[in-house]
C-alpha cells in the first residue's frame, strides 16, 4: 500500500529544520457518495455509511413485500416495486438502486453486485435464508446484506408442523379424493403421532420452535445441530444426538438447518440408507439439503414412506417432477413463512432494517458483518469514532515514499477480553488506514478484505488492567512498522509510529504521538509541533491562527523535560492555509510540524 497518491506533501526551507504538511483528498470521494455531510453535533449518533439526506436514496422492492414494510420505505426513499425482473432487468436496474430488498425467489449473483459498479449499498432479504445472494460478492463489493431473521420463525414452525400431521394423515390426498368424488376411507388410514420419535435437524430458531410444538403432540422430540447448546434443548426437554442417531431413530425426521456446503444434499442415498424404514421427512428449511433424486429412489425403495415438502432444489419445480408427482409426497409452494401475520412483520423487520443501513446505522440482522447489539453499540459509540480518527492520523504521519503493511492495534481495558468484541473497532481503524490513501470504500463489512486485499496486517493485542471495567476501554493504540515518518517525533522509541486515544466525557482524545504525551480532543484538524520548549510558543502559534480567523479547539503541550523538546498539539476548527502553516514553520524554535486532517 503506498501512501502518496491522494496527498500533496509540501516541504518549504526553513532554518529550523524539516517542515511538512499533508493535505488530505475530500472526503466525499472516498465514499463515492454526493454531497457527503461530514458535520455532526457530538451528540449525533455515529453513521457507518453516510448518504447525503438531500439525495434519496433509491430502494428496489424486487418481491412483493408486506404493505406497511412499502410505506415505510417511501418515507424514506424513491421505491421501484418491480417484481418478476429477469436476472438482466435486475442487472439493468440495480446501477440506480442504493438498495435491493428480495424474497427467496430473486437470485442476487455477482453479476449483480458488479452491475451496480459501487451503487448498491444493502440487500435486504425479507426473510431468514439468504443462499440466493452471493455474499462473497456483496462482502467484496461492501454491500451489507441484512435479513429478518425471527419475522417469519413461527410462520415456519407452524407450517412445519401442518405439513407433518397432514402427511400422517393424508389430508391433502383424502381432500383431492374426496374431490374427486370418492369416499375412500380405508386407503387413508394414518399414522398417529403420539409417542412417535421426532428427529429435528437443525435446532434453531425454527426447528426449537417446532420441537416445542412437537412436545405438545405427544411426540418423543431428538435434536441434531452441530452448533446448538444442550442446556437450551434440554430446557425443552430435546435430547441433542449425534447426525447417525437422530436419521436411525427417527420416525419423522423434520428439517431445519440453513443451505450451506456442508447442508447441501446432507440427505441422499448412504443417509436414506442409515434411516428406520418406514421414516416419514418433513422439509420446510431448503430444497437442497435433500438429493431429490436420492429421495424418489428411497420412496420407491420403502425406506421412506411419506415426505412432506414446502421447498426444492428449483423453485418451482418442474411439472412432471417425479418427486411432486409421487402419491406419497405432499407439496406446498415455498409457503414456510406465508401468513398475514409473518408477512407484515417479515416486511416491517426488513424496512426497517435496510432504511437503518441506509442512515449509516449498524445493522442488528447483518449477515455479513459483525452484529453489534444496540447496548453495546451505544457503549462503543466514541470509541469507534476514537478508532477510525488514531487509524486516519497514524496513516498521515506515513511519509509518503513508504509502504504501510503492518499495523499493530493494542486496546488496553479492564475487561475480561471475552467481554469487549474489537471486530468494529478494528474495522474502523482499517476504515481510518486505508481510505485517506485511496479511493476504496471501508466499511464494517469489507474492512477485512480490504485490508488483506491491499496486503495491510492489521494485529491486535489486549492489554488487561486492572480496576473497574465500567468503560469498555481505557485506550487505543495504533502503530505502524517499518515505514518513516513525515513527523519524526511520532516514531516511538521502539521505531514505530505510534498514535494512542482515550475517551474523556465522551470525546475521542489523542494522549501520545511517539512517546511525548499530548491531550487534545479529535475533532477538527490537528496540528502537531515539535518546539524547543520556552516560554510564548502557544501565543506565537495561537497568533498566526488567530490572524487567519482559525478557531482554536484545543491545544497542549507535552515535553521531555523543561526547557528541552517538546510536542504541542493544536485543535483547529477550520483548515489553515499554507501561508499560515508555513508561518507557523518558521518560528525559529519549531523543529518540525505536520498538519493532519480529521
Ligand atoms: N419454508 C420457508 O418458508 C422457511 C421459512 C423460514 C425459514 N426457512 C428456512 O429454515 C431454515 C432454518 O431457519 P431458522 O430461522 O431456524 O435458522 P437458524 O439459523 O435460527 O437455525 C438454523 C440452525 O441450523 C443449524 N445447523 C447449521 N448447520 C447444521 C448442520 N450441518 N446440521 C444440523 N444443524 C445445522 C444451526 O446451528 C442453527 O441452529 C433456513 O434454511 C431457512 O431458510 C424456511
Ligand atoms: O428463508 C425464509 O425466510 C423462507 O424461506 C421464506 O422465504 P420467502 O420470503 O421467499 O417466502
Amino acid at each position: 500500500m503506498a501512501a502518496s497518491a491522494s496527498w500533496t506533501s509540501l516541504k518549504p526551507s526553513t532554518s529550523s529544520g524539516q517542515v511538512s504538511w499533508l493535505r488530505h483528498r475530500p472526503l466525499s470521494a472516498a465514499f463515492g457518495v454526493t454531497n457527503l455531510s461530514l458535520g455532526r453535533h457530538r451528540d449525533q449518533p455515529r453513521r457507518f455509511i453516510v448518504l447525503s439526506m438531500d439525495a434519496k436514496p433509491t430502494i428496489l422492492v424486487a418481491e412483493k413485500l408486506g404493505e406497511a414494510g412499502v410505506n415505510l420505505l417511501k418515507e424514506f426513499a424513491n421505491v421501484d416495486c418491480s417484481y418478476n425482473l429477469s436476472a438482466e432487468e435486475l442487472c439493468t436496474k440495480i446501477s440506480l438502486c442504493d438498495a435491493l430488498i428480495v424474497r427467496s425467489g430473486t437470485k442476487v449473483s455477482r453479476e449483480v453486485f458488479e452491475s451496480s459498479a459501487g451503487r448498491l449499498k444493502v440487500v435486504g432479504r425479507a426473510g431468514v435464508g439468504i443462499d440466493n445472494v452471493d455474499l462473497a460478492a456483496a462482502t467484496e463489493h461492501g454491500c451489507l446484506v441484512v435479513n429478518a431473521p425471527t419475522a417469519n420463525t413461527v410462520a415456519a414452525a407452524e407450517h412445519g408442523i401442518a405439513l407433518l400431521t397432514a402427511m400422517a394423515r393424508n389430508v391433502a390426498q383424502a381432500d383431492a379424493s374426496v374431490k374427486a368424488g370418492k369416499w375412500q376411507r380405508n386407503k387413508y388410514v394414518g399414522v398417529s403421532l403420539v409417542g412417535k420419535t421426532l428427529a429435528v435437524m437443525g435446532f434453531g430458531k425454527v426447528g426449537s420452535e417446532v420441537a416445542r410444538r412437537a412436545k405438545g403432540l405427544g411426540m418423543h422430540v431428538i435434536a441434531h445441530d452441530p452448533y446448538a447448546a444442550a442446556d437450551r434443548a434440554r430446557a425443552i426437554g430435546v435430547e441433542l444426538v449425534s447426525f447417525d442417531e437422530a436419521i436411525a431413530s427417527a420416525d419423522f425426521i423434520s428439517l431445519h438447518m440453513p443451505l450451506t456446503a456442508a447442508t447441501s444434499k446432507i440427505l441422499n442415498d448412504d443417509t436414506f440408507a442409515k434411516m428406520k424404514k418406514g421414516v416419514r421427512i418433513v422439509n420446510v428449511a431448503r430444497g437442497g439439503v435433500i438429493d431429490e433424486e436420492a429421495l424418489v429412489r428411497a420412496i420407491d425403495a420403502g425406506i421412506v414412506a411419506q415426505a412432506a415438502l414446502d421447498v426444492f432444489t428449483e423453485e418451482p419445480p418442474a411439472k412432471d417432477s417425479k418427486l411432486v408427482q409421487n402419491e406419497n409426497v405432499i407439496a406446498t409452494p415455498h409457503l414456510g413463512a406465508s401468513t398475514m401475520e409473518a408477512q407484515e412483520g417479515v416486511a416491517i423487520e426488513i424496512a426497517e432494517a435496510v432504511v437503518g443501513a441506509l442512515k449509516g446505522e449498524l445493522a442488528a440482522t447483518a449477515v455479513n458483518a459483525p452484529m453489534v447489539p444496540a447496548q453495546v453499540l451505544t457503549e462503543l459509540k466514541p470509541y469507534v469514532a476514537l478508532a477510525e480518527k488514531l487509524g486516519r492520523l497514524a496513516v498521515q504521519l506515513v511519509a509518503g515514499i513508504s509502504g504501510v503493511k503492518t499495523v499493530k492495534v493494542t486496546y488496553a481495558s479492564a475487561r475480561a477480553p471475552d467481554d469487549l468484541d474489537t471486530r468494529l473497532l478494528r474495522a474502523m481503524i482499517t476504515k481510518g488506514l486505508i481510505e485517506p490513501i485511496s479511493s476504496a470504500f471501508v466499511n464494517l463489512v469489507n474492512a477485512d478484505f480490504t485490508a488483506k486485499q491491499r496486503g495491510l496486517r492489521i494485529t491486535e493485542e489486549r492489554v488487561t488492567l486492572d480496576g473497574s471495567p465500567e468503560s469498555p476501554l481505557e485506550l487505543i493504540q495504533v502503530q505502524i512498522a517499518n515505514v518513516e515518518s513525515k513527523f519524526a517525533s511520532a516514531i516511538s522509541d521502539s521505531g514505530e509510529i505510534k498514535v494512542e486515544g482515550r475517551v474523556k466525557d465522551g470525546i475521542p482524545h489523542l494522549t501520545k504521538v511517539g512517546s511525548f504525551e499530548v491531550d487534545v480532543s479529535l475533532e477538527g484538524s490537528i496540528i502537531l509541533c515539535r518546539q524547543v520548549d520556552q516560554p510564548g510558543m502557544i501565543g506565537k502559534v495561537g497568533r498566526i491562527l488567530g490572524e487567519e480567523n482559525i478557531n482554536v479547539s484545543f491545544m497542549s503541550v507535552g515535553r521531555i523535560a523543561p526547557r528541552k523538546q517538546a510536542v504541542m498539539a493544536i485543535g483547529v476548527d477550520e483548515e489553515p492555509s499554507k501561508q499560515s502553516l508555513m508561518r507557523i514553520g518558521e518560528i525559529p524554535a519549531v523543529e518540525e510540524f505536520v498538519y493532519l486532517k480529521l
